[in-house]
């Protein structure tokens, strides 16, 4: 048995929509949560596989391995990683900033593009506030996944500013916000069962690709962003490949946040074989 970490999110729903049709298996249990949640699970080994935030990786490299030719990324907008601000982000130096509690990765992201390319020093607080309350109280909102998306499509009046787009303007690169990791432990103690979810997950890939619209027809988020708002997003935003240029990008993002301290260095990508 394989306990699989789920994020509750529209991002990852043709990956998983694939690959329970195309391969449904009672060894399969799914634990459903946010990115901040599975990543503790994981971290504590109560998930064995999980797309969970790049970020983790490294903060405890000696524990996972990455699944190879996955991830979830954007190579330009990713719309659902969004800085919602009532200003100019010009103006956000030495301003308050609220992070939504859900992420590990972007809100490093986030750090990033604020010191390295702006030159911005803020002040960042994890808040769980819905987006109209927070802001009565900071000038801008780090929003991800379904609420990032639902309050883009909500029209705020806010200034909305994509982090996978700043990053892809900044650097030419893709950003890698999520990737598949295996648990170290899992790798040795179920090295069989890894072994073919790993090909399942590149298999189902593929079926997510050719087989969007169909899945956007079934997909519970159809109901909030529309059938053809689904396919957009899985088509022109969310990307699962893990290439050479999602490596270099992903390279690059640890480089910054171990050059601002907030993860002990970089470490080298283990990939799962
Ligand atoms: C692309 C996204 O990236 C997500 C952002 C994460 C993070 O910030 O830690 C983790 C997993 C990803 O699913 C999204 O939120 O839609």
């Amino acid at each position: 048995m394989l306990t699989i970490g789920r994020i509750d999110y529209a991002n990852v729903t043709p990956l998983f929509h694939s690959l329970q049709e195309h391969f449904p298996s009672a060894d399969y249990r799914f634990i459903g949560g946010v990115p901040a949640n599975l990543n503790a699970q994981l971290a504590a080994e109560k998930i064995d596989v999980c797309p969970s935030s790049s970020i983790e990786y490294a903060v405890h490299p000696e524990r996972y391995l990455i699944l190879p030719e996955l991830s979830i990324s954007s190579a330009g907008p990713v719309a659902s990683v969004l800085l919602f601000s009532r200003v100019p982000i010009e103006e956000l130096d030495g301003q308050d900033i609220l992070l939504s509690a859900e992420s590990a990765t972007s809100v490093n992201l986030l750090r990033i593009l604020m010191g390295k390319r702006f030159g911005h020093s803020c002040r960042y607080t994890v808040s769980s506030s819905p987006l109209d309350e927070a802001l009565r109280t900071a000038p801008a909102m780090l929003l991800i996944g379904d609420a990032a998306l639902r309050s883009s499509m909500a029209g705020t009046g806010l200034r909305i500013y994509d982090l996978g787009l700043l990053w892809y303007e900044w650097t030419g690169l893709p950003f890698v916000f999520a990737l598949w990791f295996c648990t170290r432990s899992a790798a040795k103690t179920h090295y069989q069962e890894v072994r073919l979810l790993a090909e399942r997950l590149v298999q189902a890939k593929a079926y997510a690709d050719r087989e969007r619209e169909h899945i956007a027809e079934v997909s519970p988020e159809a109901a909030w962003m529309g059938r053809e708002g689904l396919i957009t997003y899985w088509r022109e935003n969310i990307s699962y490949e893990m290439g050479e240029a999602q490596k270099e990008g992903l390279r690059l993002f640890y480089r910054y946040a171990a050059e601002l301290g907030l993860i002990p260095a970089a470490p080298e990508l283990h990939f799962f074989h």
